[in-house]
């Protein structure tokens, strides 16, 4: 574990100004400011650890390949705690783009025995971060696996925050034994801890403040996923200061039901883009 000068980052700049930084150790996004703004709309913790096997509590983590206990490997899978590697930064279509690329290892075999390749891509435009993930069955045998972006937005009260666009989707409740309901509400509001899988959701979904709205879109992965740790979650967890979850909602874009099957040779395709709205 390290501080986040120590470890290894790259940044992405825009012409236009927008920016996004990215970790190797787990192709974290940490910070995304818009193009004509000053303003971070990610969230990271005054005490989040950097480095070779620790996740950074906030930004993206890259939840691969396992989301949740989702799959038979540990809680949100090996990719957040590896070291990837930059294949490309590039401008291009108006704005610059990095491209992360991790692939299979004998410890990664150690724990899910399959060659693969996984590629991240963080492309930062205008108002816009559009986050890819690739994942290419470099084995001869098929391989499954469920996966997400899990992005920790900054919000300025998260107790006056709502998630729009999820009604009528069926959904998982972790903070009730696993127990499935449909969402009855227009909007979703966050009201403390929250752990929650929407099974598909529309592509499209809205986050809003009071002074301002980010739009949340995904394509390839069928789940939302929206999480806050409450007051007690930051309490007992060391790399979160206290008080800190009223500063963050996780919005997550997830394939989890089912298991992505790739043949040998196939790939699958996950993204998620994020809009400044205001
Ligand atoms: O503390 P972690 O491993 O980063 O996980 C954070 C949270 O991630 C969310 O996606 C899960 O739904 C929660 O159950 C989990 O607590």
């Amino acid at each position: 574990m390290s501080g986040a000068h120590e470890a290894p980052s790259v940044e992405v700049n825009a012409p236009d100004g927008a920016f996004a930084r990215v970790y190797l150790d787990g192709a974290h996004v940490t910070s995304w400011i818009p193009a004509r703004s000053q303003v971070d709309r990610l969230f990271v913790s005054s005490e989040a650890q950097y480095g070779p096997g620790c996740s950074i509590r906030g930004g993206i983590p890259v939840c691969f390949p396992q989301f949740g206990a989702f799959g038979p490997i540990g809680h949100h899978g090996f990719a957040r705690l590896s070291r990837w590697a930059v294949v490309t930064q590039e401008e291009i279509n108006g704005g610059a783009r990095v491209v992360l690329r991790l692939t299979d290892t004998e410890a990664s075999r150690a724990v899910w025995p399959f060659a693969f390749r996984a590629d991240l891509s963080v492309h930062v435009a205008a108002a816009v971060l559009t986050v890819q993930l690739t994942v290419t069955n470099t084995d001869a045998q098929p391989l499954s696996f469920t996966a997400a972006l899990h992005p920790y937005f900054a919000v300025e009260d998260a107790l006056a925050t709502t998630v729009g666009g999820l009604r009528g989707c069926r959904y998982r409740d972790a903070l009730r034994d696993g127990a499935e309901f449909d969402e009855a509400g227009d909007v979703l509001p966050i009201e403390g801890h929250i752990d929650r899988v929407y099974f598909a959701t529309p592509d499209v979904i809205e986050m809003r403040e009071p002074n301002r709205t980010l739009r949340i879109e995904k394509r390839g992965f069928p789940e939302t996923v929206v999480w806050n740790p409450g007051a007690e979650g930051t309490r007992t967890r060391s790399d979160f200061a206290d008080g800190e979850e009223l500063h963050m909602v996780c919005v997550e874009a997830a394939a989890v039901r089912p298991p992505v099957l790739l043949a040998s040779g196939e790939h699958w395709v996950g993204t998620q883009l994020m809009t400044a709205v205001r």
